[in-house]
C-alpha cells in the first residue's frame, strides 16, 4: 500500500529525512515511532502529499501522492492540528466533504450520529477540543479511505471515545482491508492495535518489523544466581540493557529464546524468568543501543 524509497527532505541545510525507505502493507495497522523531532511529521506530509521530496520516491497504491488529487481523495488523515472552516456547522462541513470525497457515504453519517452524541447543528469550531477530534474521525470515516493517516489520533479523547473510535477504524481494517499508519507517543495504545511498527531516528527508519516478530526476537530475563553471577555468561549476545537490584539481574537481550535460555541453565541459576516486553521497553532499548538512551540526570 505504501513504499517509500531513498527519500531525502532538507530543510534549508537540515537534512530532516535521510534516504528514508519505508514498507506498510495492505490492511495493515502500522505503528509509526520515533523520538521528538525524528522526522515523523514530515514523512506523514510527504505521504499526503503536501511536502514534495528533494529525491527518492513516495508511492501509495502504486502511484505518487504530490500532485494527485485522485489519491489524496482516498487518504483520510486526522492530526492534532484539526482544520474547520469557522463558520460551518458539522452538517455544513459534511457537506463540503461529501463534494470533494467521491466514496463520501451518507449513510455511514447517520449511523455515526449514535456514536458521537454531539448535535450536527452546531458550529464545529465552537466545540472543544475532544468534540472536534471526534467530529474529525466521524468526517473522515465517512469518506470510507483506503488509507488512515493518524498523527497523535486520540489526544484529547476520553478513555471511552478513545475505544469507540479504535473500534470504528479497526472495524474498517477488518472489513475493507483499510490500511492505518498511526504516530503515537502512547505506545501502550499502540501496542492494543498495531500489527507492524517502524521506529524513526534521526530520519531513517531503524527497525521495522511484525510486532509479532520483534518481540519473539528481544527478551527480558531476571535471572539470579546462588553465588557470584558467572563472568560474562551471556558475553556472545547482544545485550541491551542490564542491571542488578539486589542479588536479582535484570537483562535485555537480542536473540533465539531458547538458546538464550539454555545458557543461562547451564550456569544453574536460582531464578530464571522469562518476562513480557512492553513496546515501550522495545522502543527505550532498541533506540538506547542507537545513542538515544535514558541518563540519569542530576540538577
Ligand atoms: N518547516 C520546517 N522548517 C524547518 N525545519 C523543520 C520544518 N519542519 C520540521 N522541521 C525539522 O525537522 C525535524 C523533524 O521534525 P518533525 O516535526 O517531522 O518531527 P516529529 O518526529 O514529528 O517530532 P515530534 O514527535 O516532536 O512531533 C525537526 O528537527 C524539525 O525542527
Amino acid at each position: 500500500m505504501i513504499e517509500v524509497k531513498g527519500l531525502t527532505k532538507h530543510f534549508g541545510n537540515f537534512k530532516a529525512l535521510d534516504s528514508l525507505d519505508l514498507h506498510v502493507k495492505e490492511g495493515s495497522v502500522y505503528g509509526l515511532l520515533g523520538p521528538n523531532g525524528a522526522g515523523k511529521t514530515t514523512l506523514i506530509k510527504h505521504l499526503m502529499g503536501i511536502y514534495r521530496q528533494d529525491s527518492g520516491t513516495v508511492l501509495v497504491q502504486g502511484e505518487p501522492v504530490y500532485e494527485n488529487p485522485n489519491m489524496k481523495s482516498s487518504i483520510g488523515y486526522i492530526s492534532d492540528d484539526l482544520y474547520f472552516f469557522s463558520q460551518y456547522t458539522i452538517d455544513e462541513m459534511a457537506d463540503f466533504y461529501a463534494s470533494i470525497y467521491p466514496q463520501w457515504s451518507w449513510e455511514r453519517y447517520k449511523l455515526l450520529k449514535q456514536v458521537f452524541p454531539i448535535d450536527s447543528k452546531r458550529r464545529v469550531t465552537r466545540l472543544s477540543k475532544g468534540m472536534q477530534k471526534q467530529v474529525a474521525f466521524w468526517l473522515s470515516i465517512c469518506t470510507l479511505p483506503r488509507l488512515m493517516i493518524l498523527d497523535e489520533p486520540v489526544d484529547g479523547l476520553d478513555p471511552v471515545m478513545r475505544k469507540k473510535v479504535w473500534n470504528l477504524v479497526l472495524q474498517d481494517v477488518a472489513e475493507y482491508k483499510t490500511t492505518v499508519l498511526v504516530s503515537s507517543h502512547n505506545l501502550r495504545e499502540l501496542e492494543d492495535v498495531c500489527d507492524h511498527v517502524g521506529i524513526l531516528h534521526n530520519g531513517k527508519i531503524v527497525v521495522e518489523r511484525e510486532l509479532d516478530n520483534i518481540k519473539s526476537d528481544i527478551h527480558k530475563l531476571q535471572i539470579a544466581f546462588s553465588g557470584e553471577v558467572p563472568k560474562d555468561f551471556l558475553s556472545d549476545e547482544e545485550v541491551l540493557h542490564a542491571s542488578k537490584n539486589g542479588s536479582v539481574l535484570l537483562m535485555i537481550v537480542k536473540g533465539e529464546r531458547d538458546r538464550l535460555l539454555t545458557k543461562v541453565q547451564n550456569h544453574n541459576p536460582v531464578i530464571l524468568d522469562l518476562l513480557p516486553l512492553t513496546l515501550e521497553e522495545i522502543f527505550i532499548y532498541e533506540l538506547g543501543g542507537m545513542g538515544y538512551d535514558i541518563q540519569n540526570i542530576t540538577i
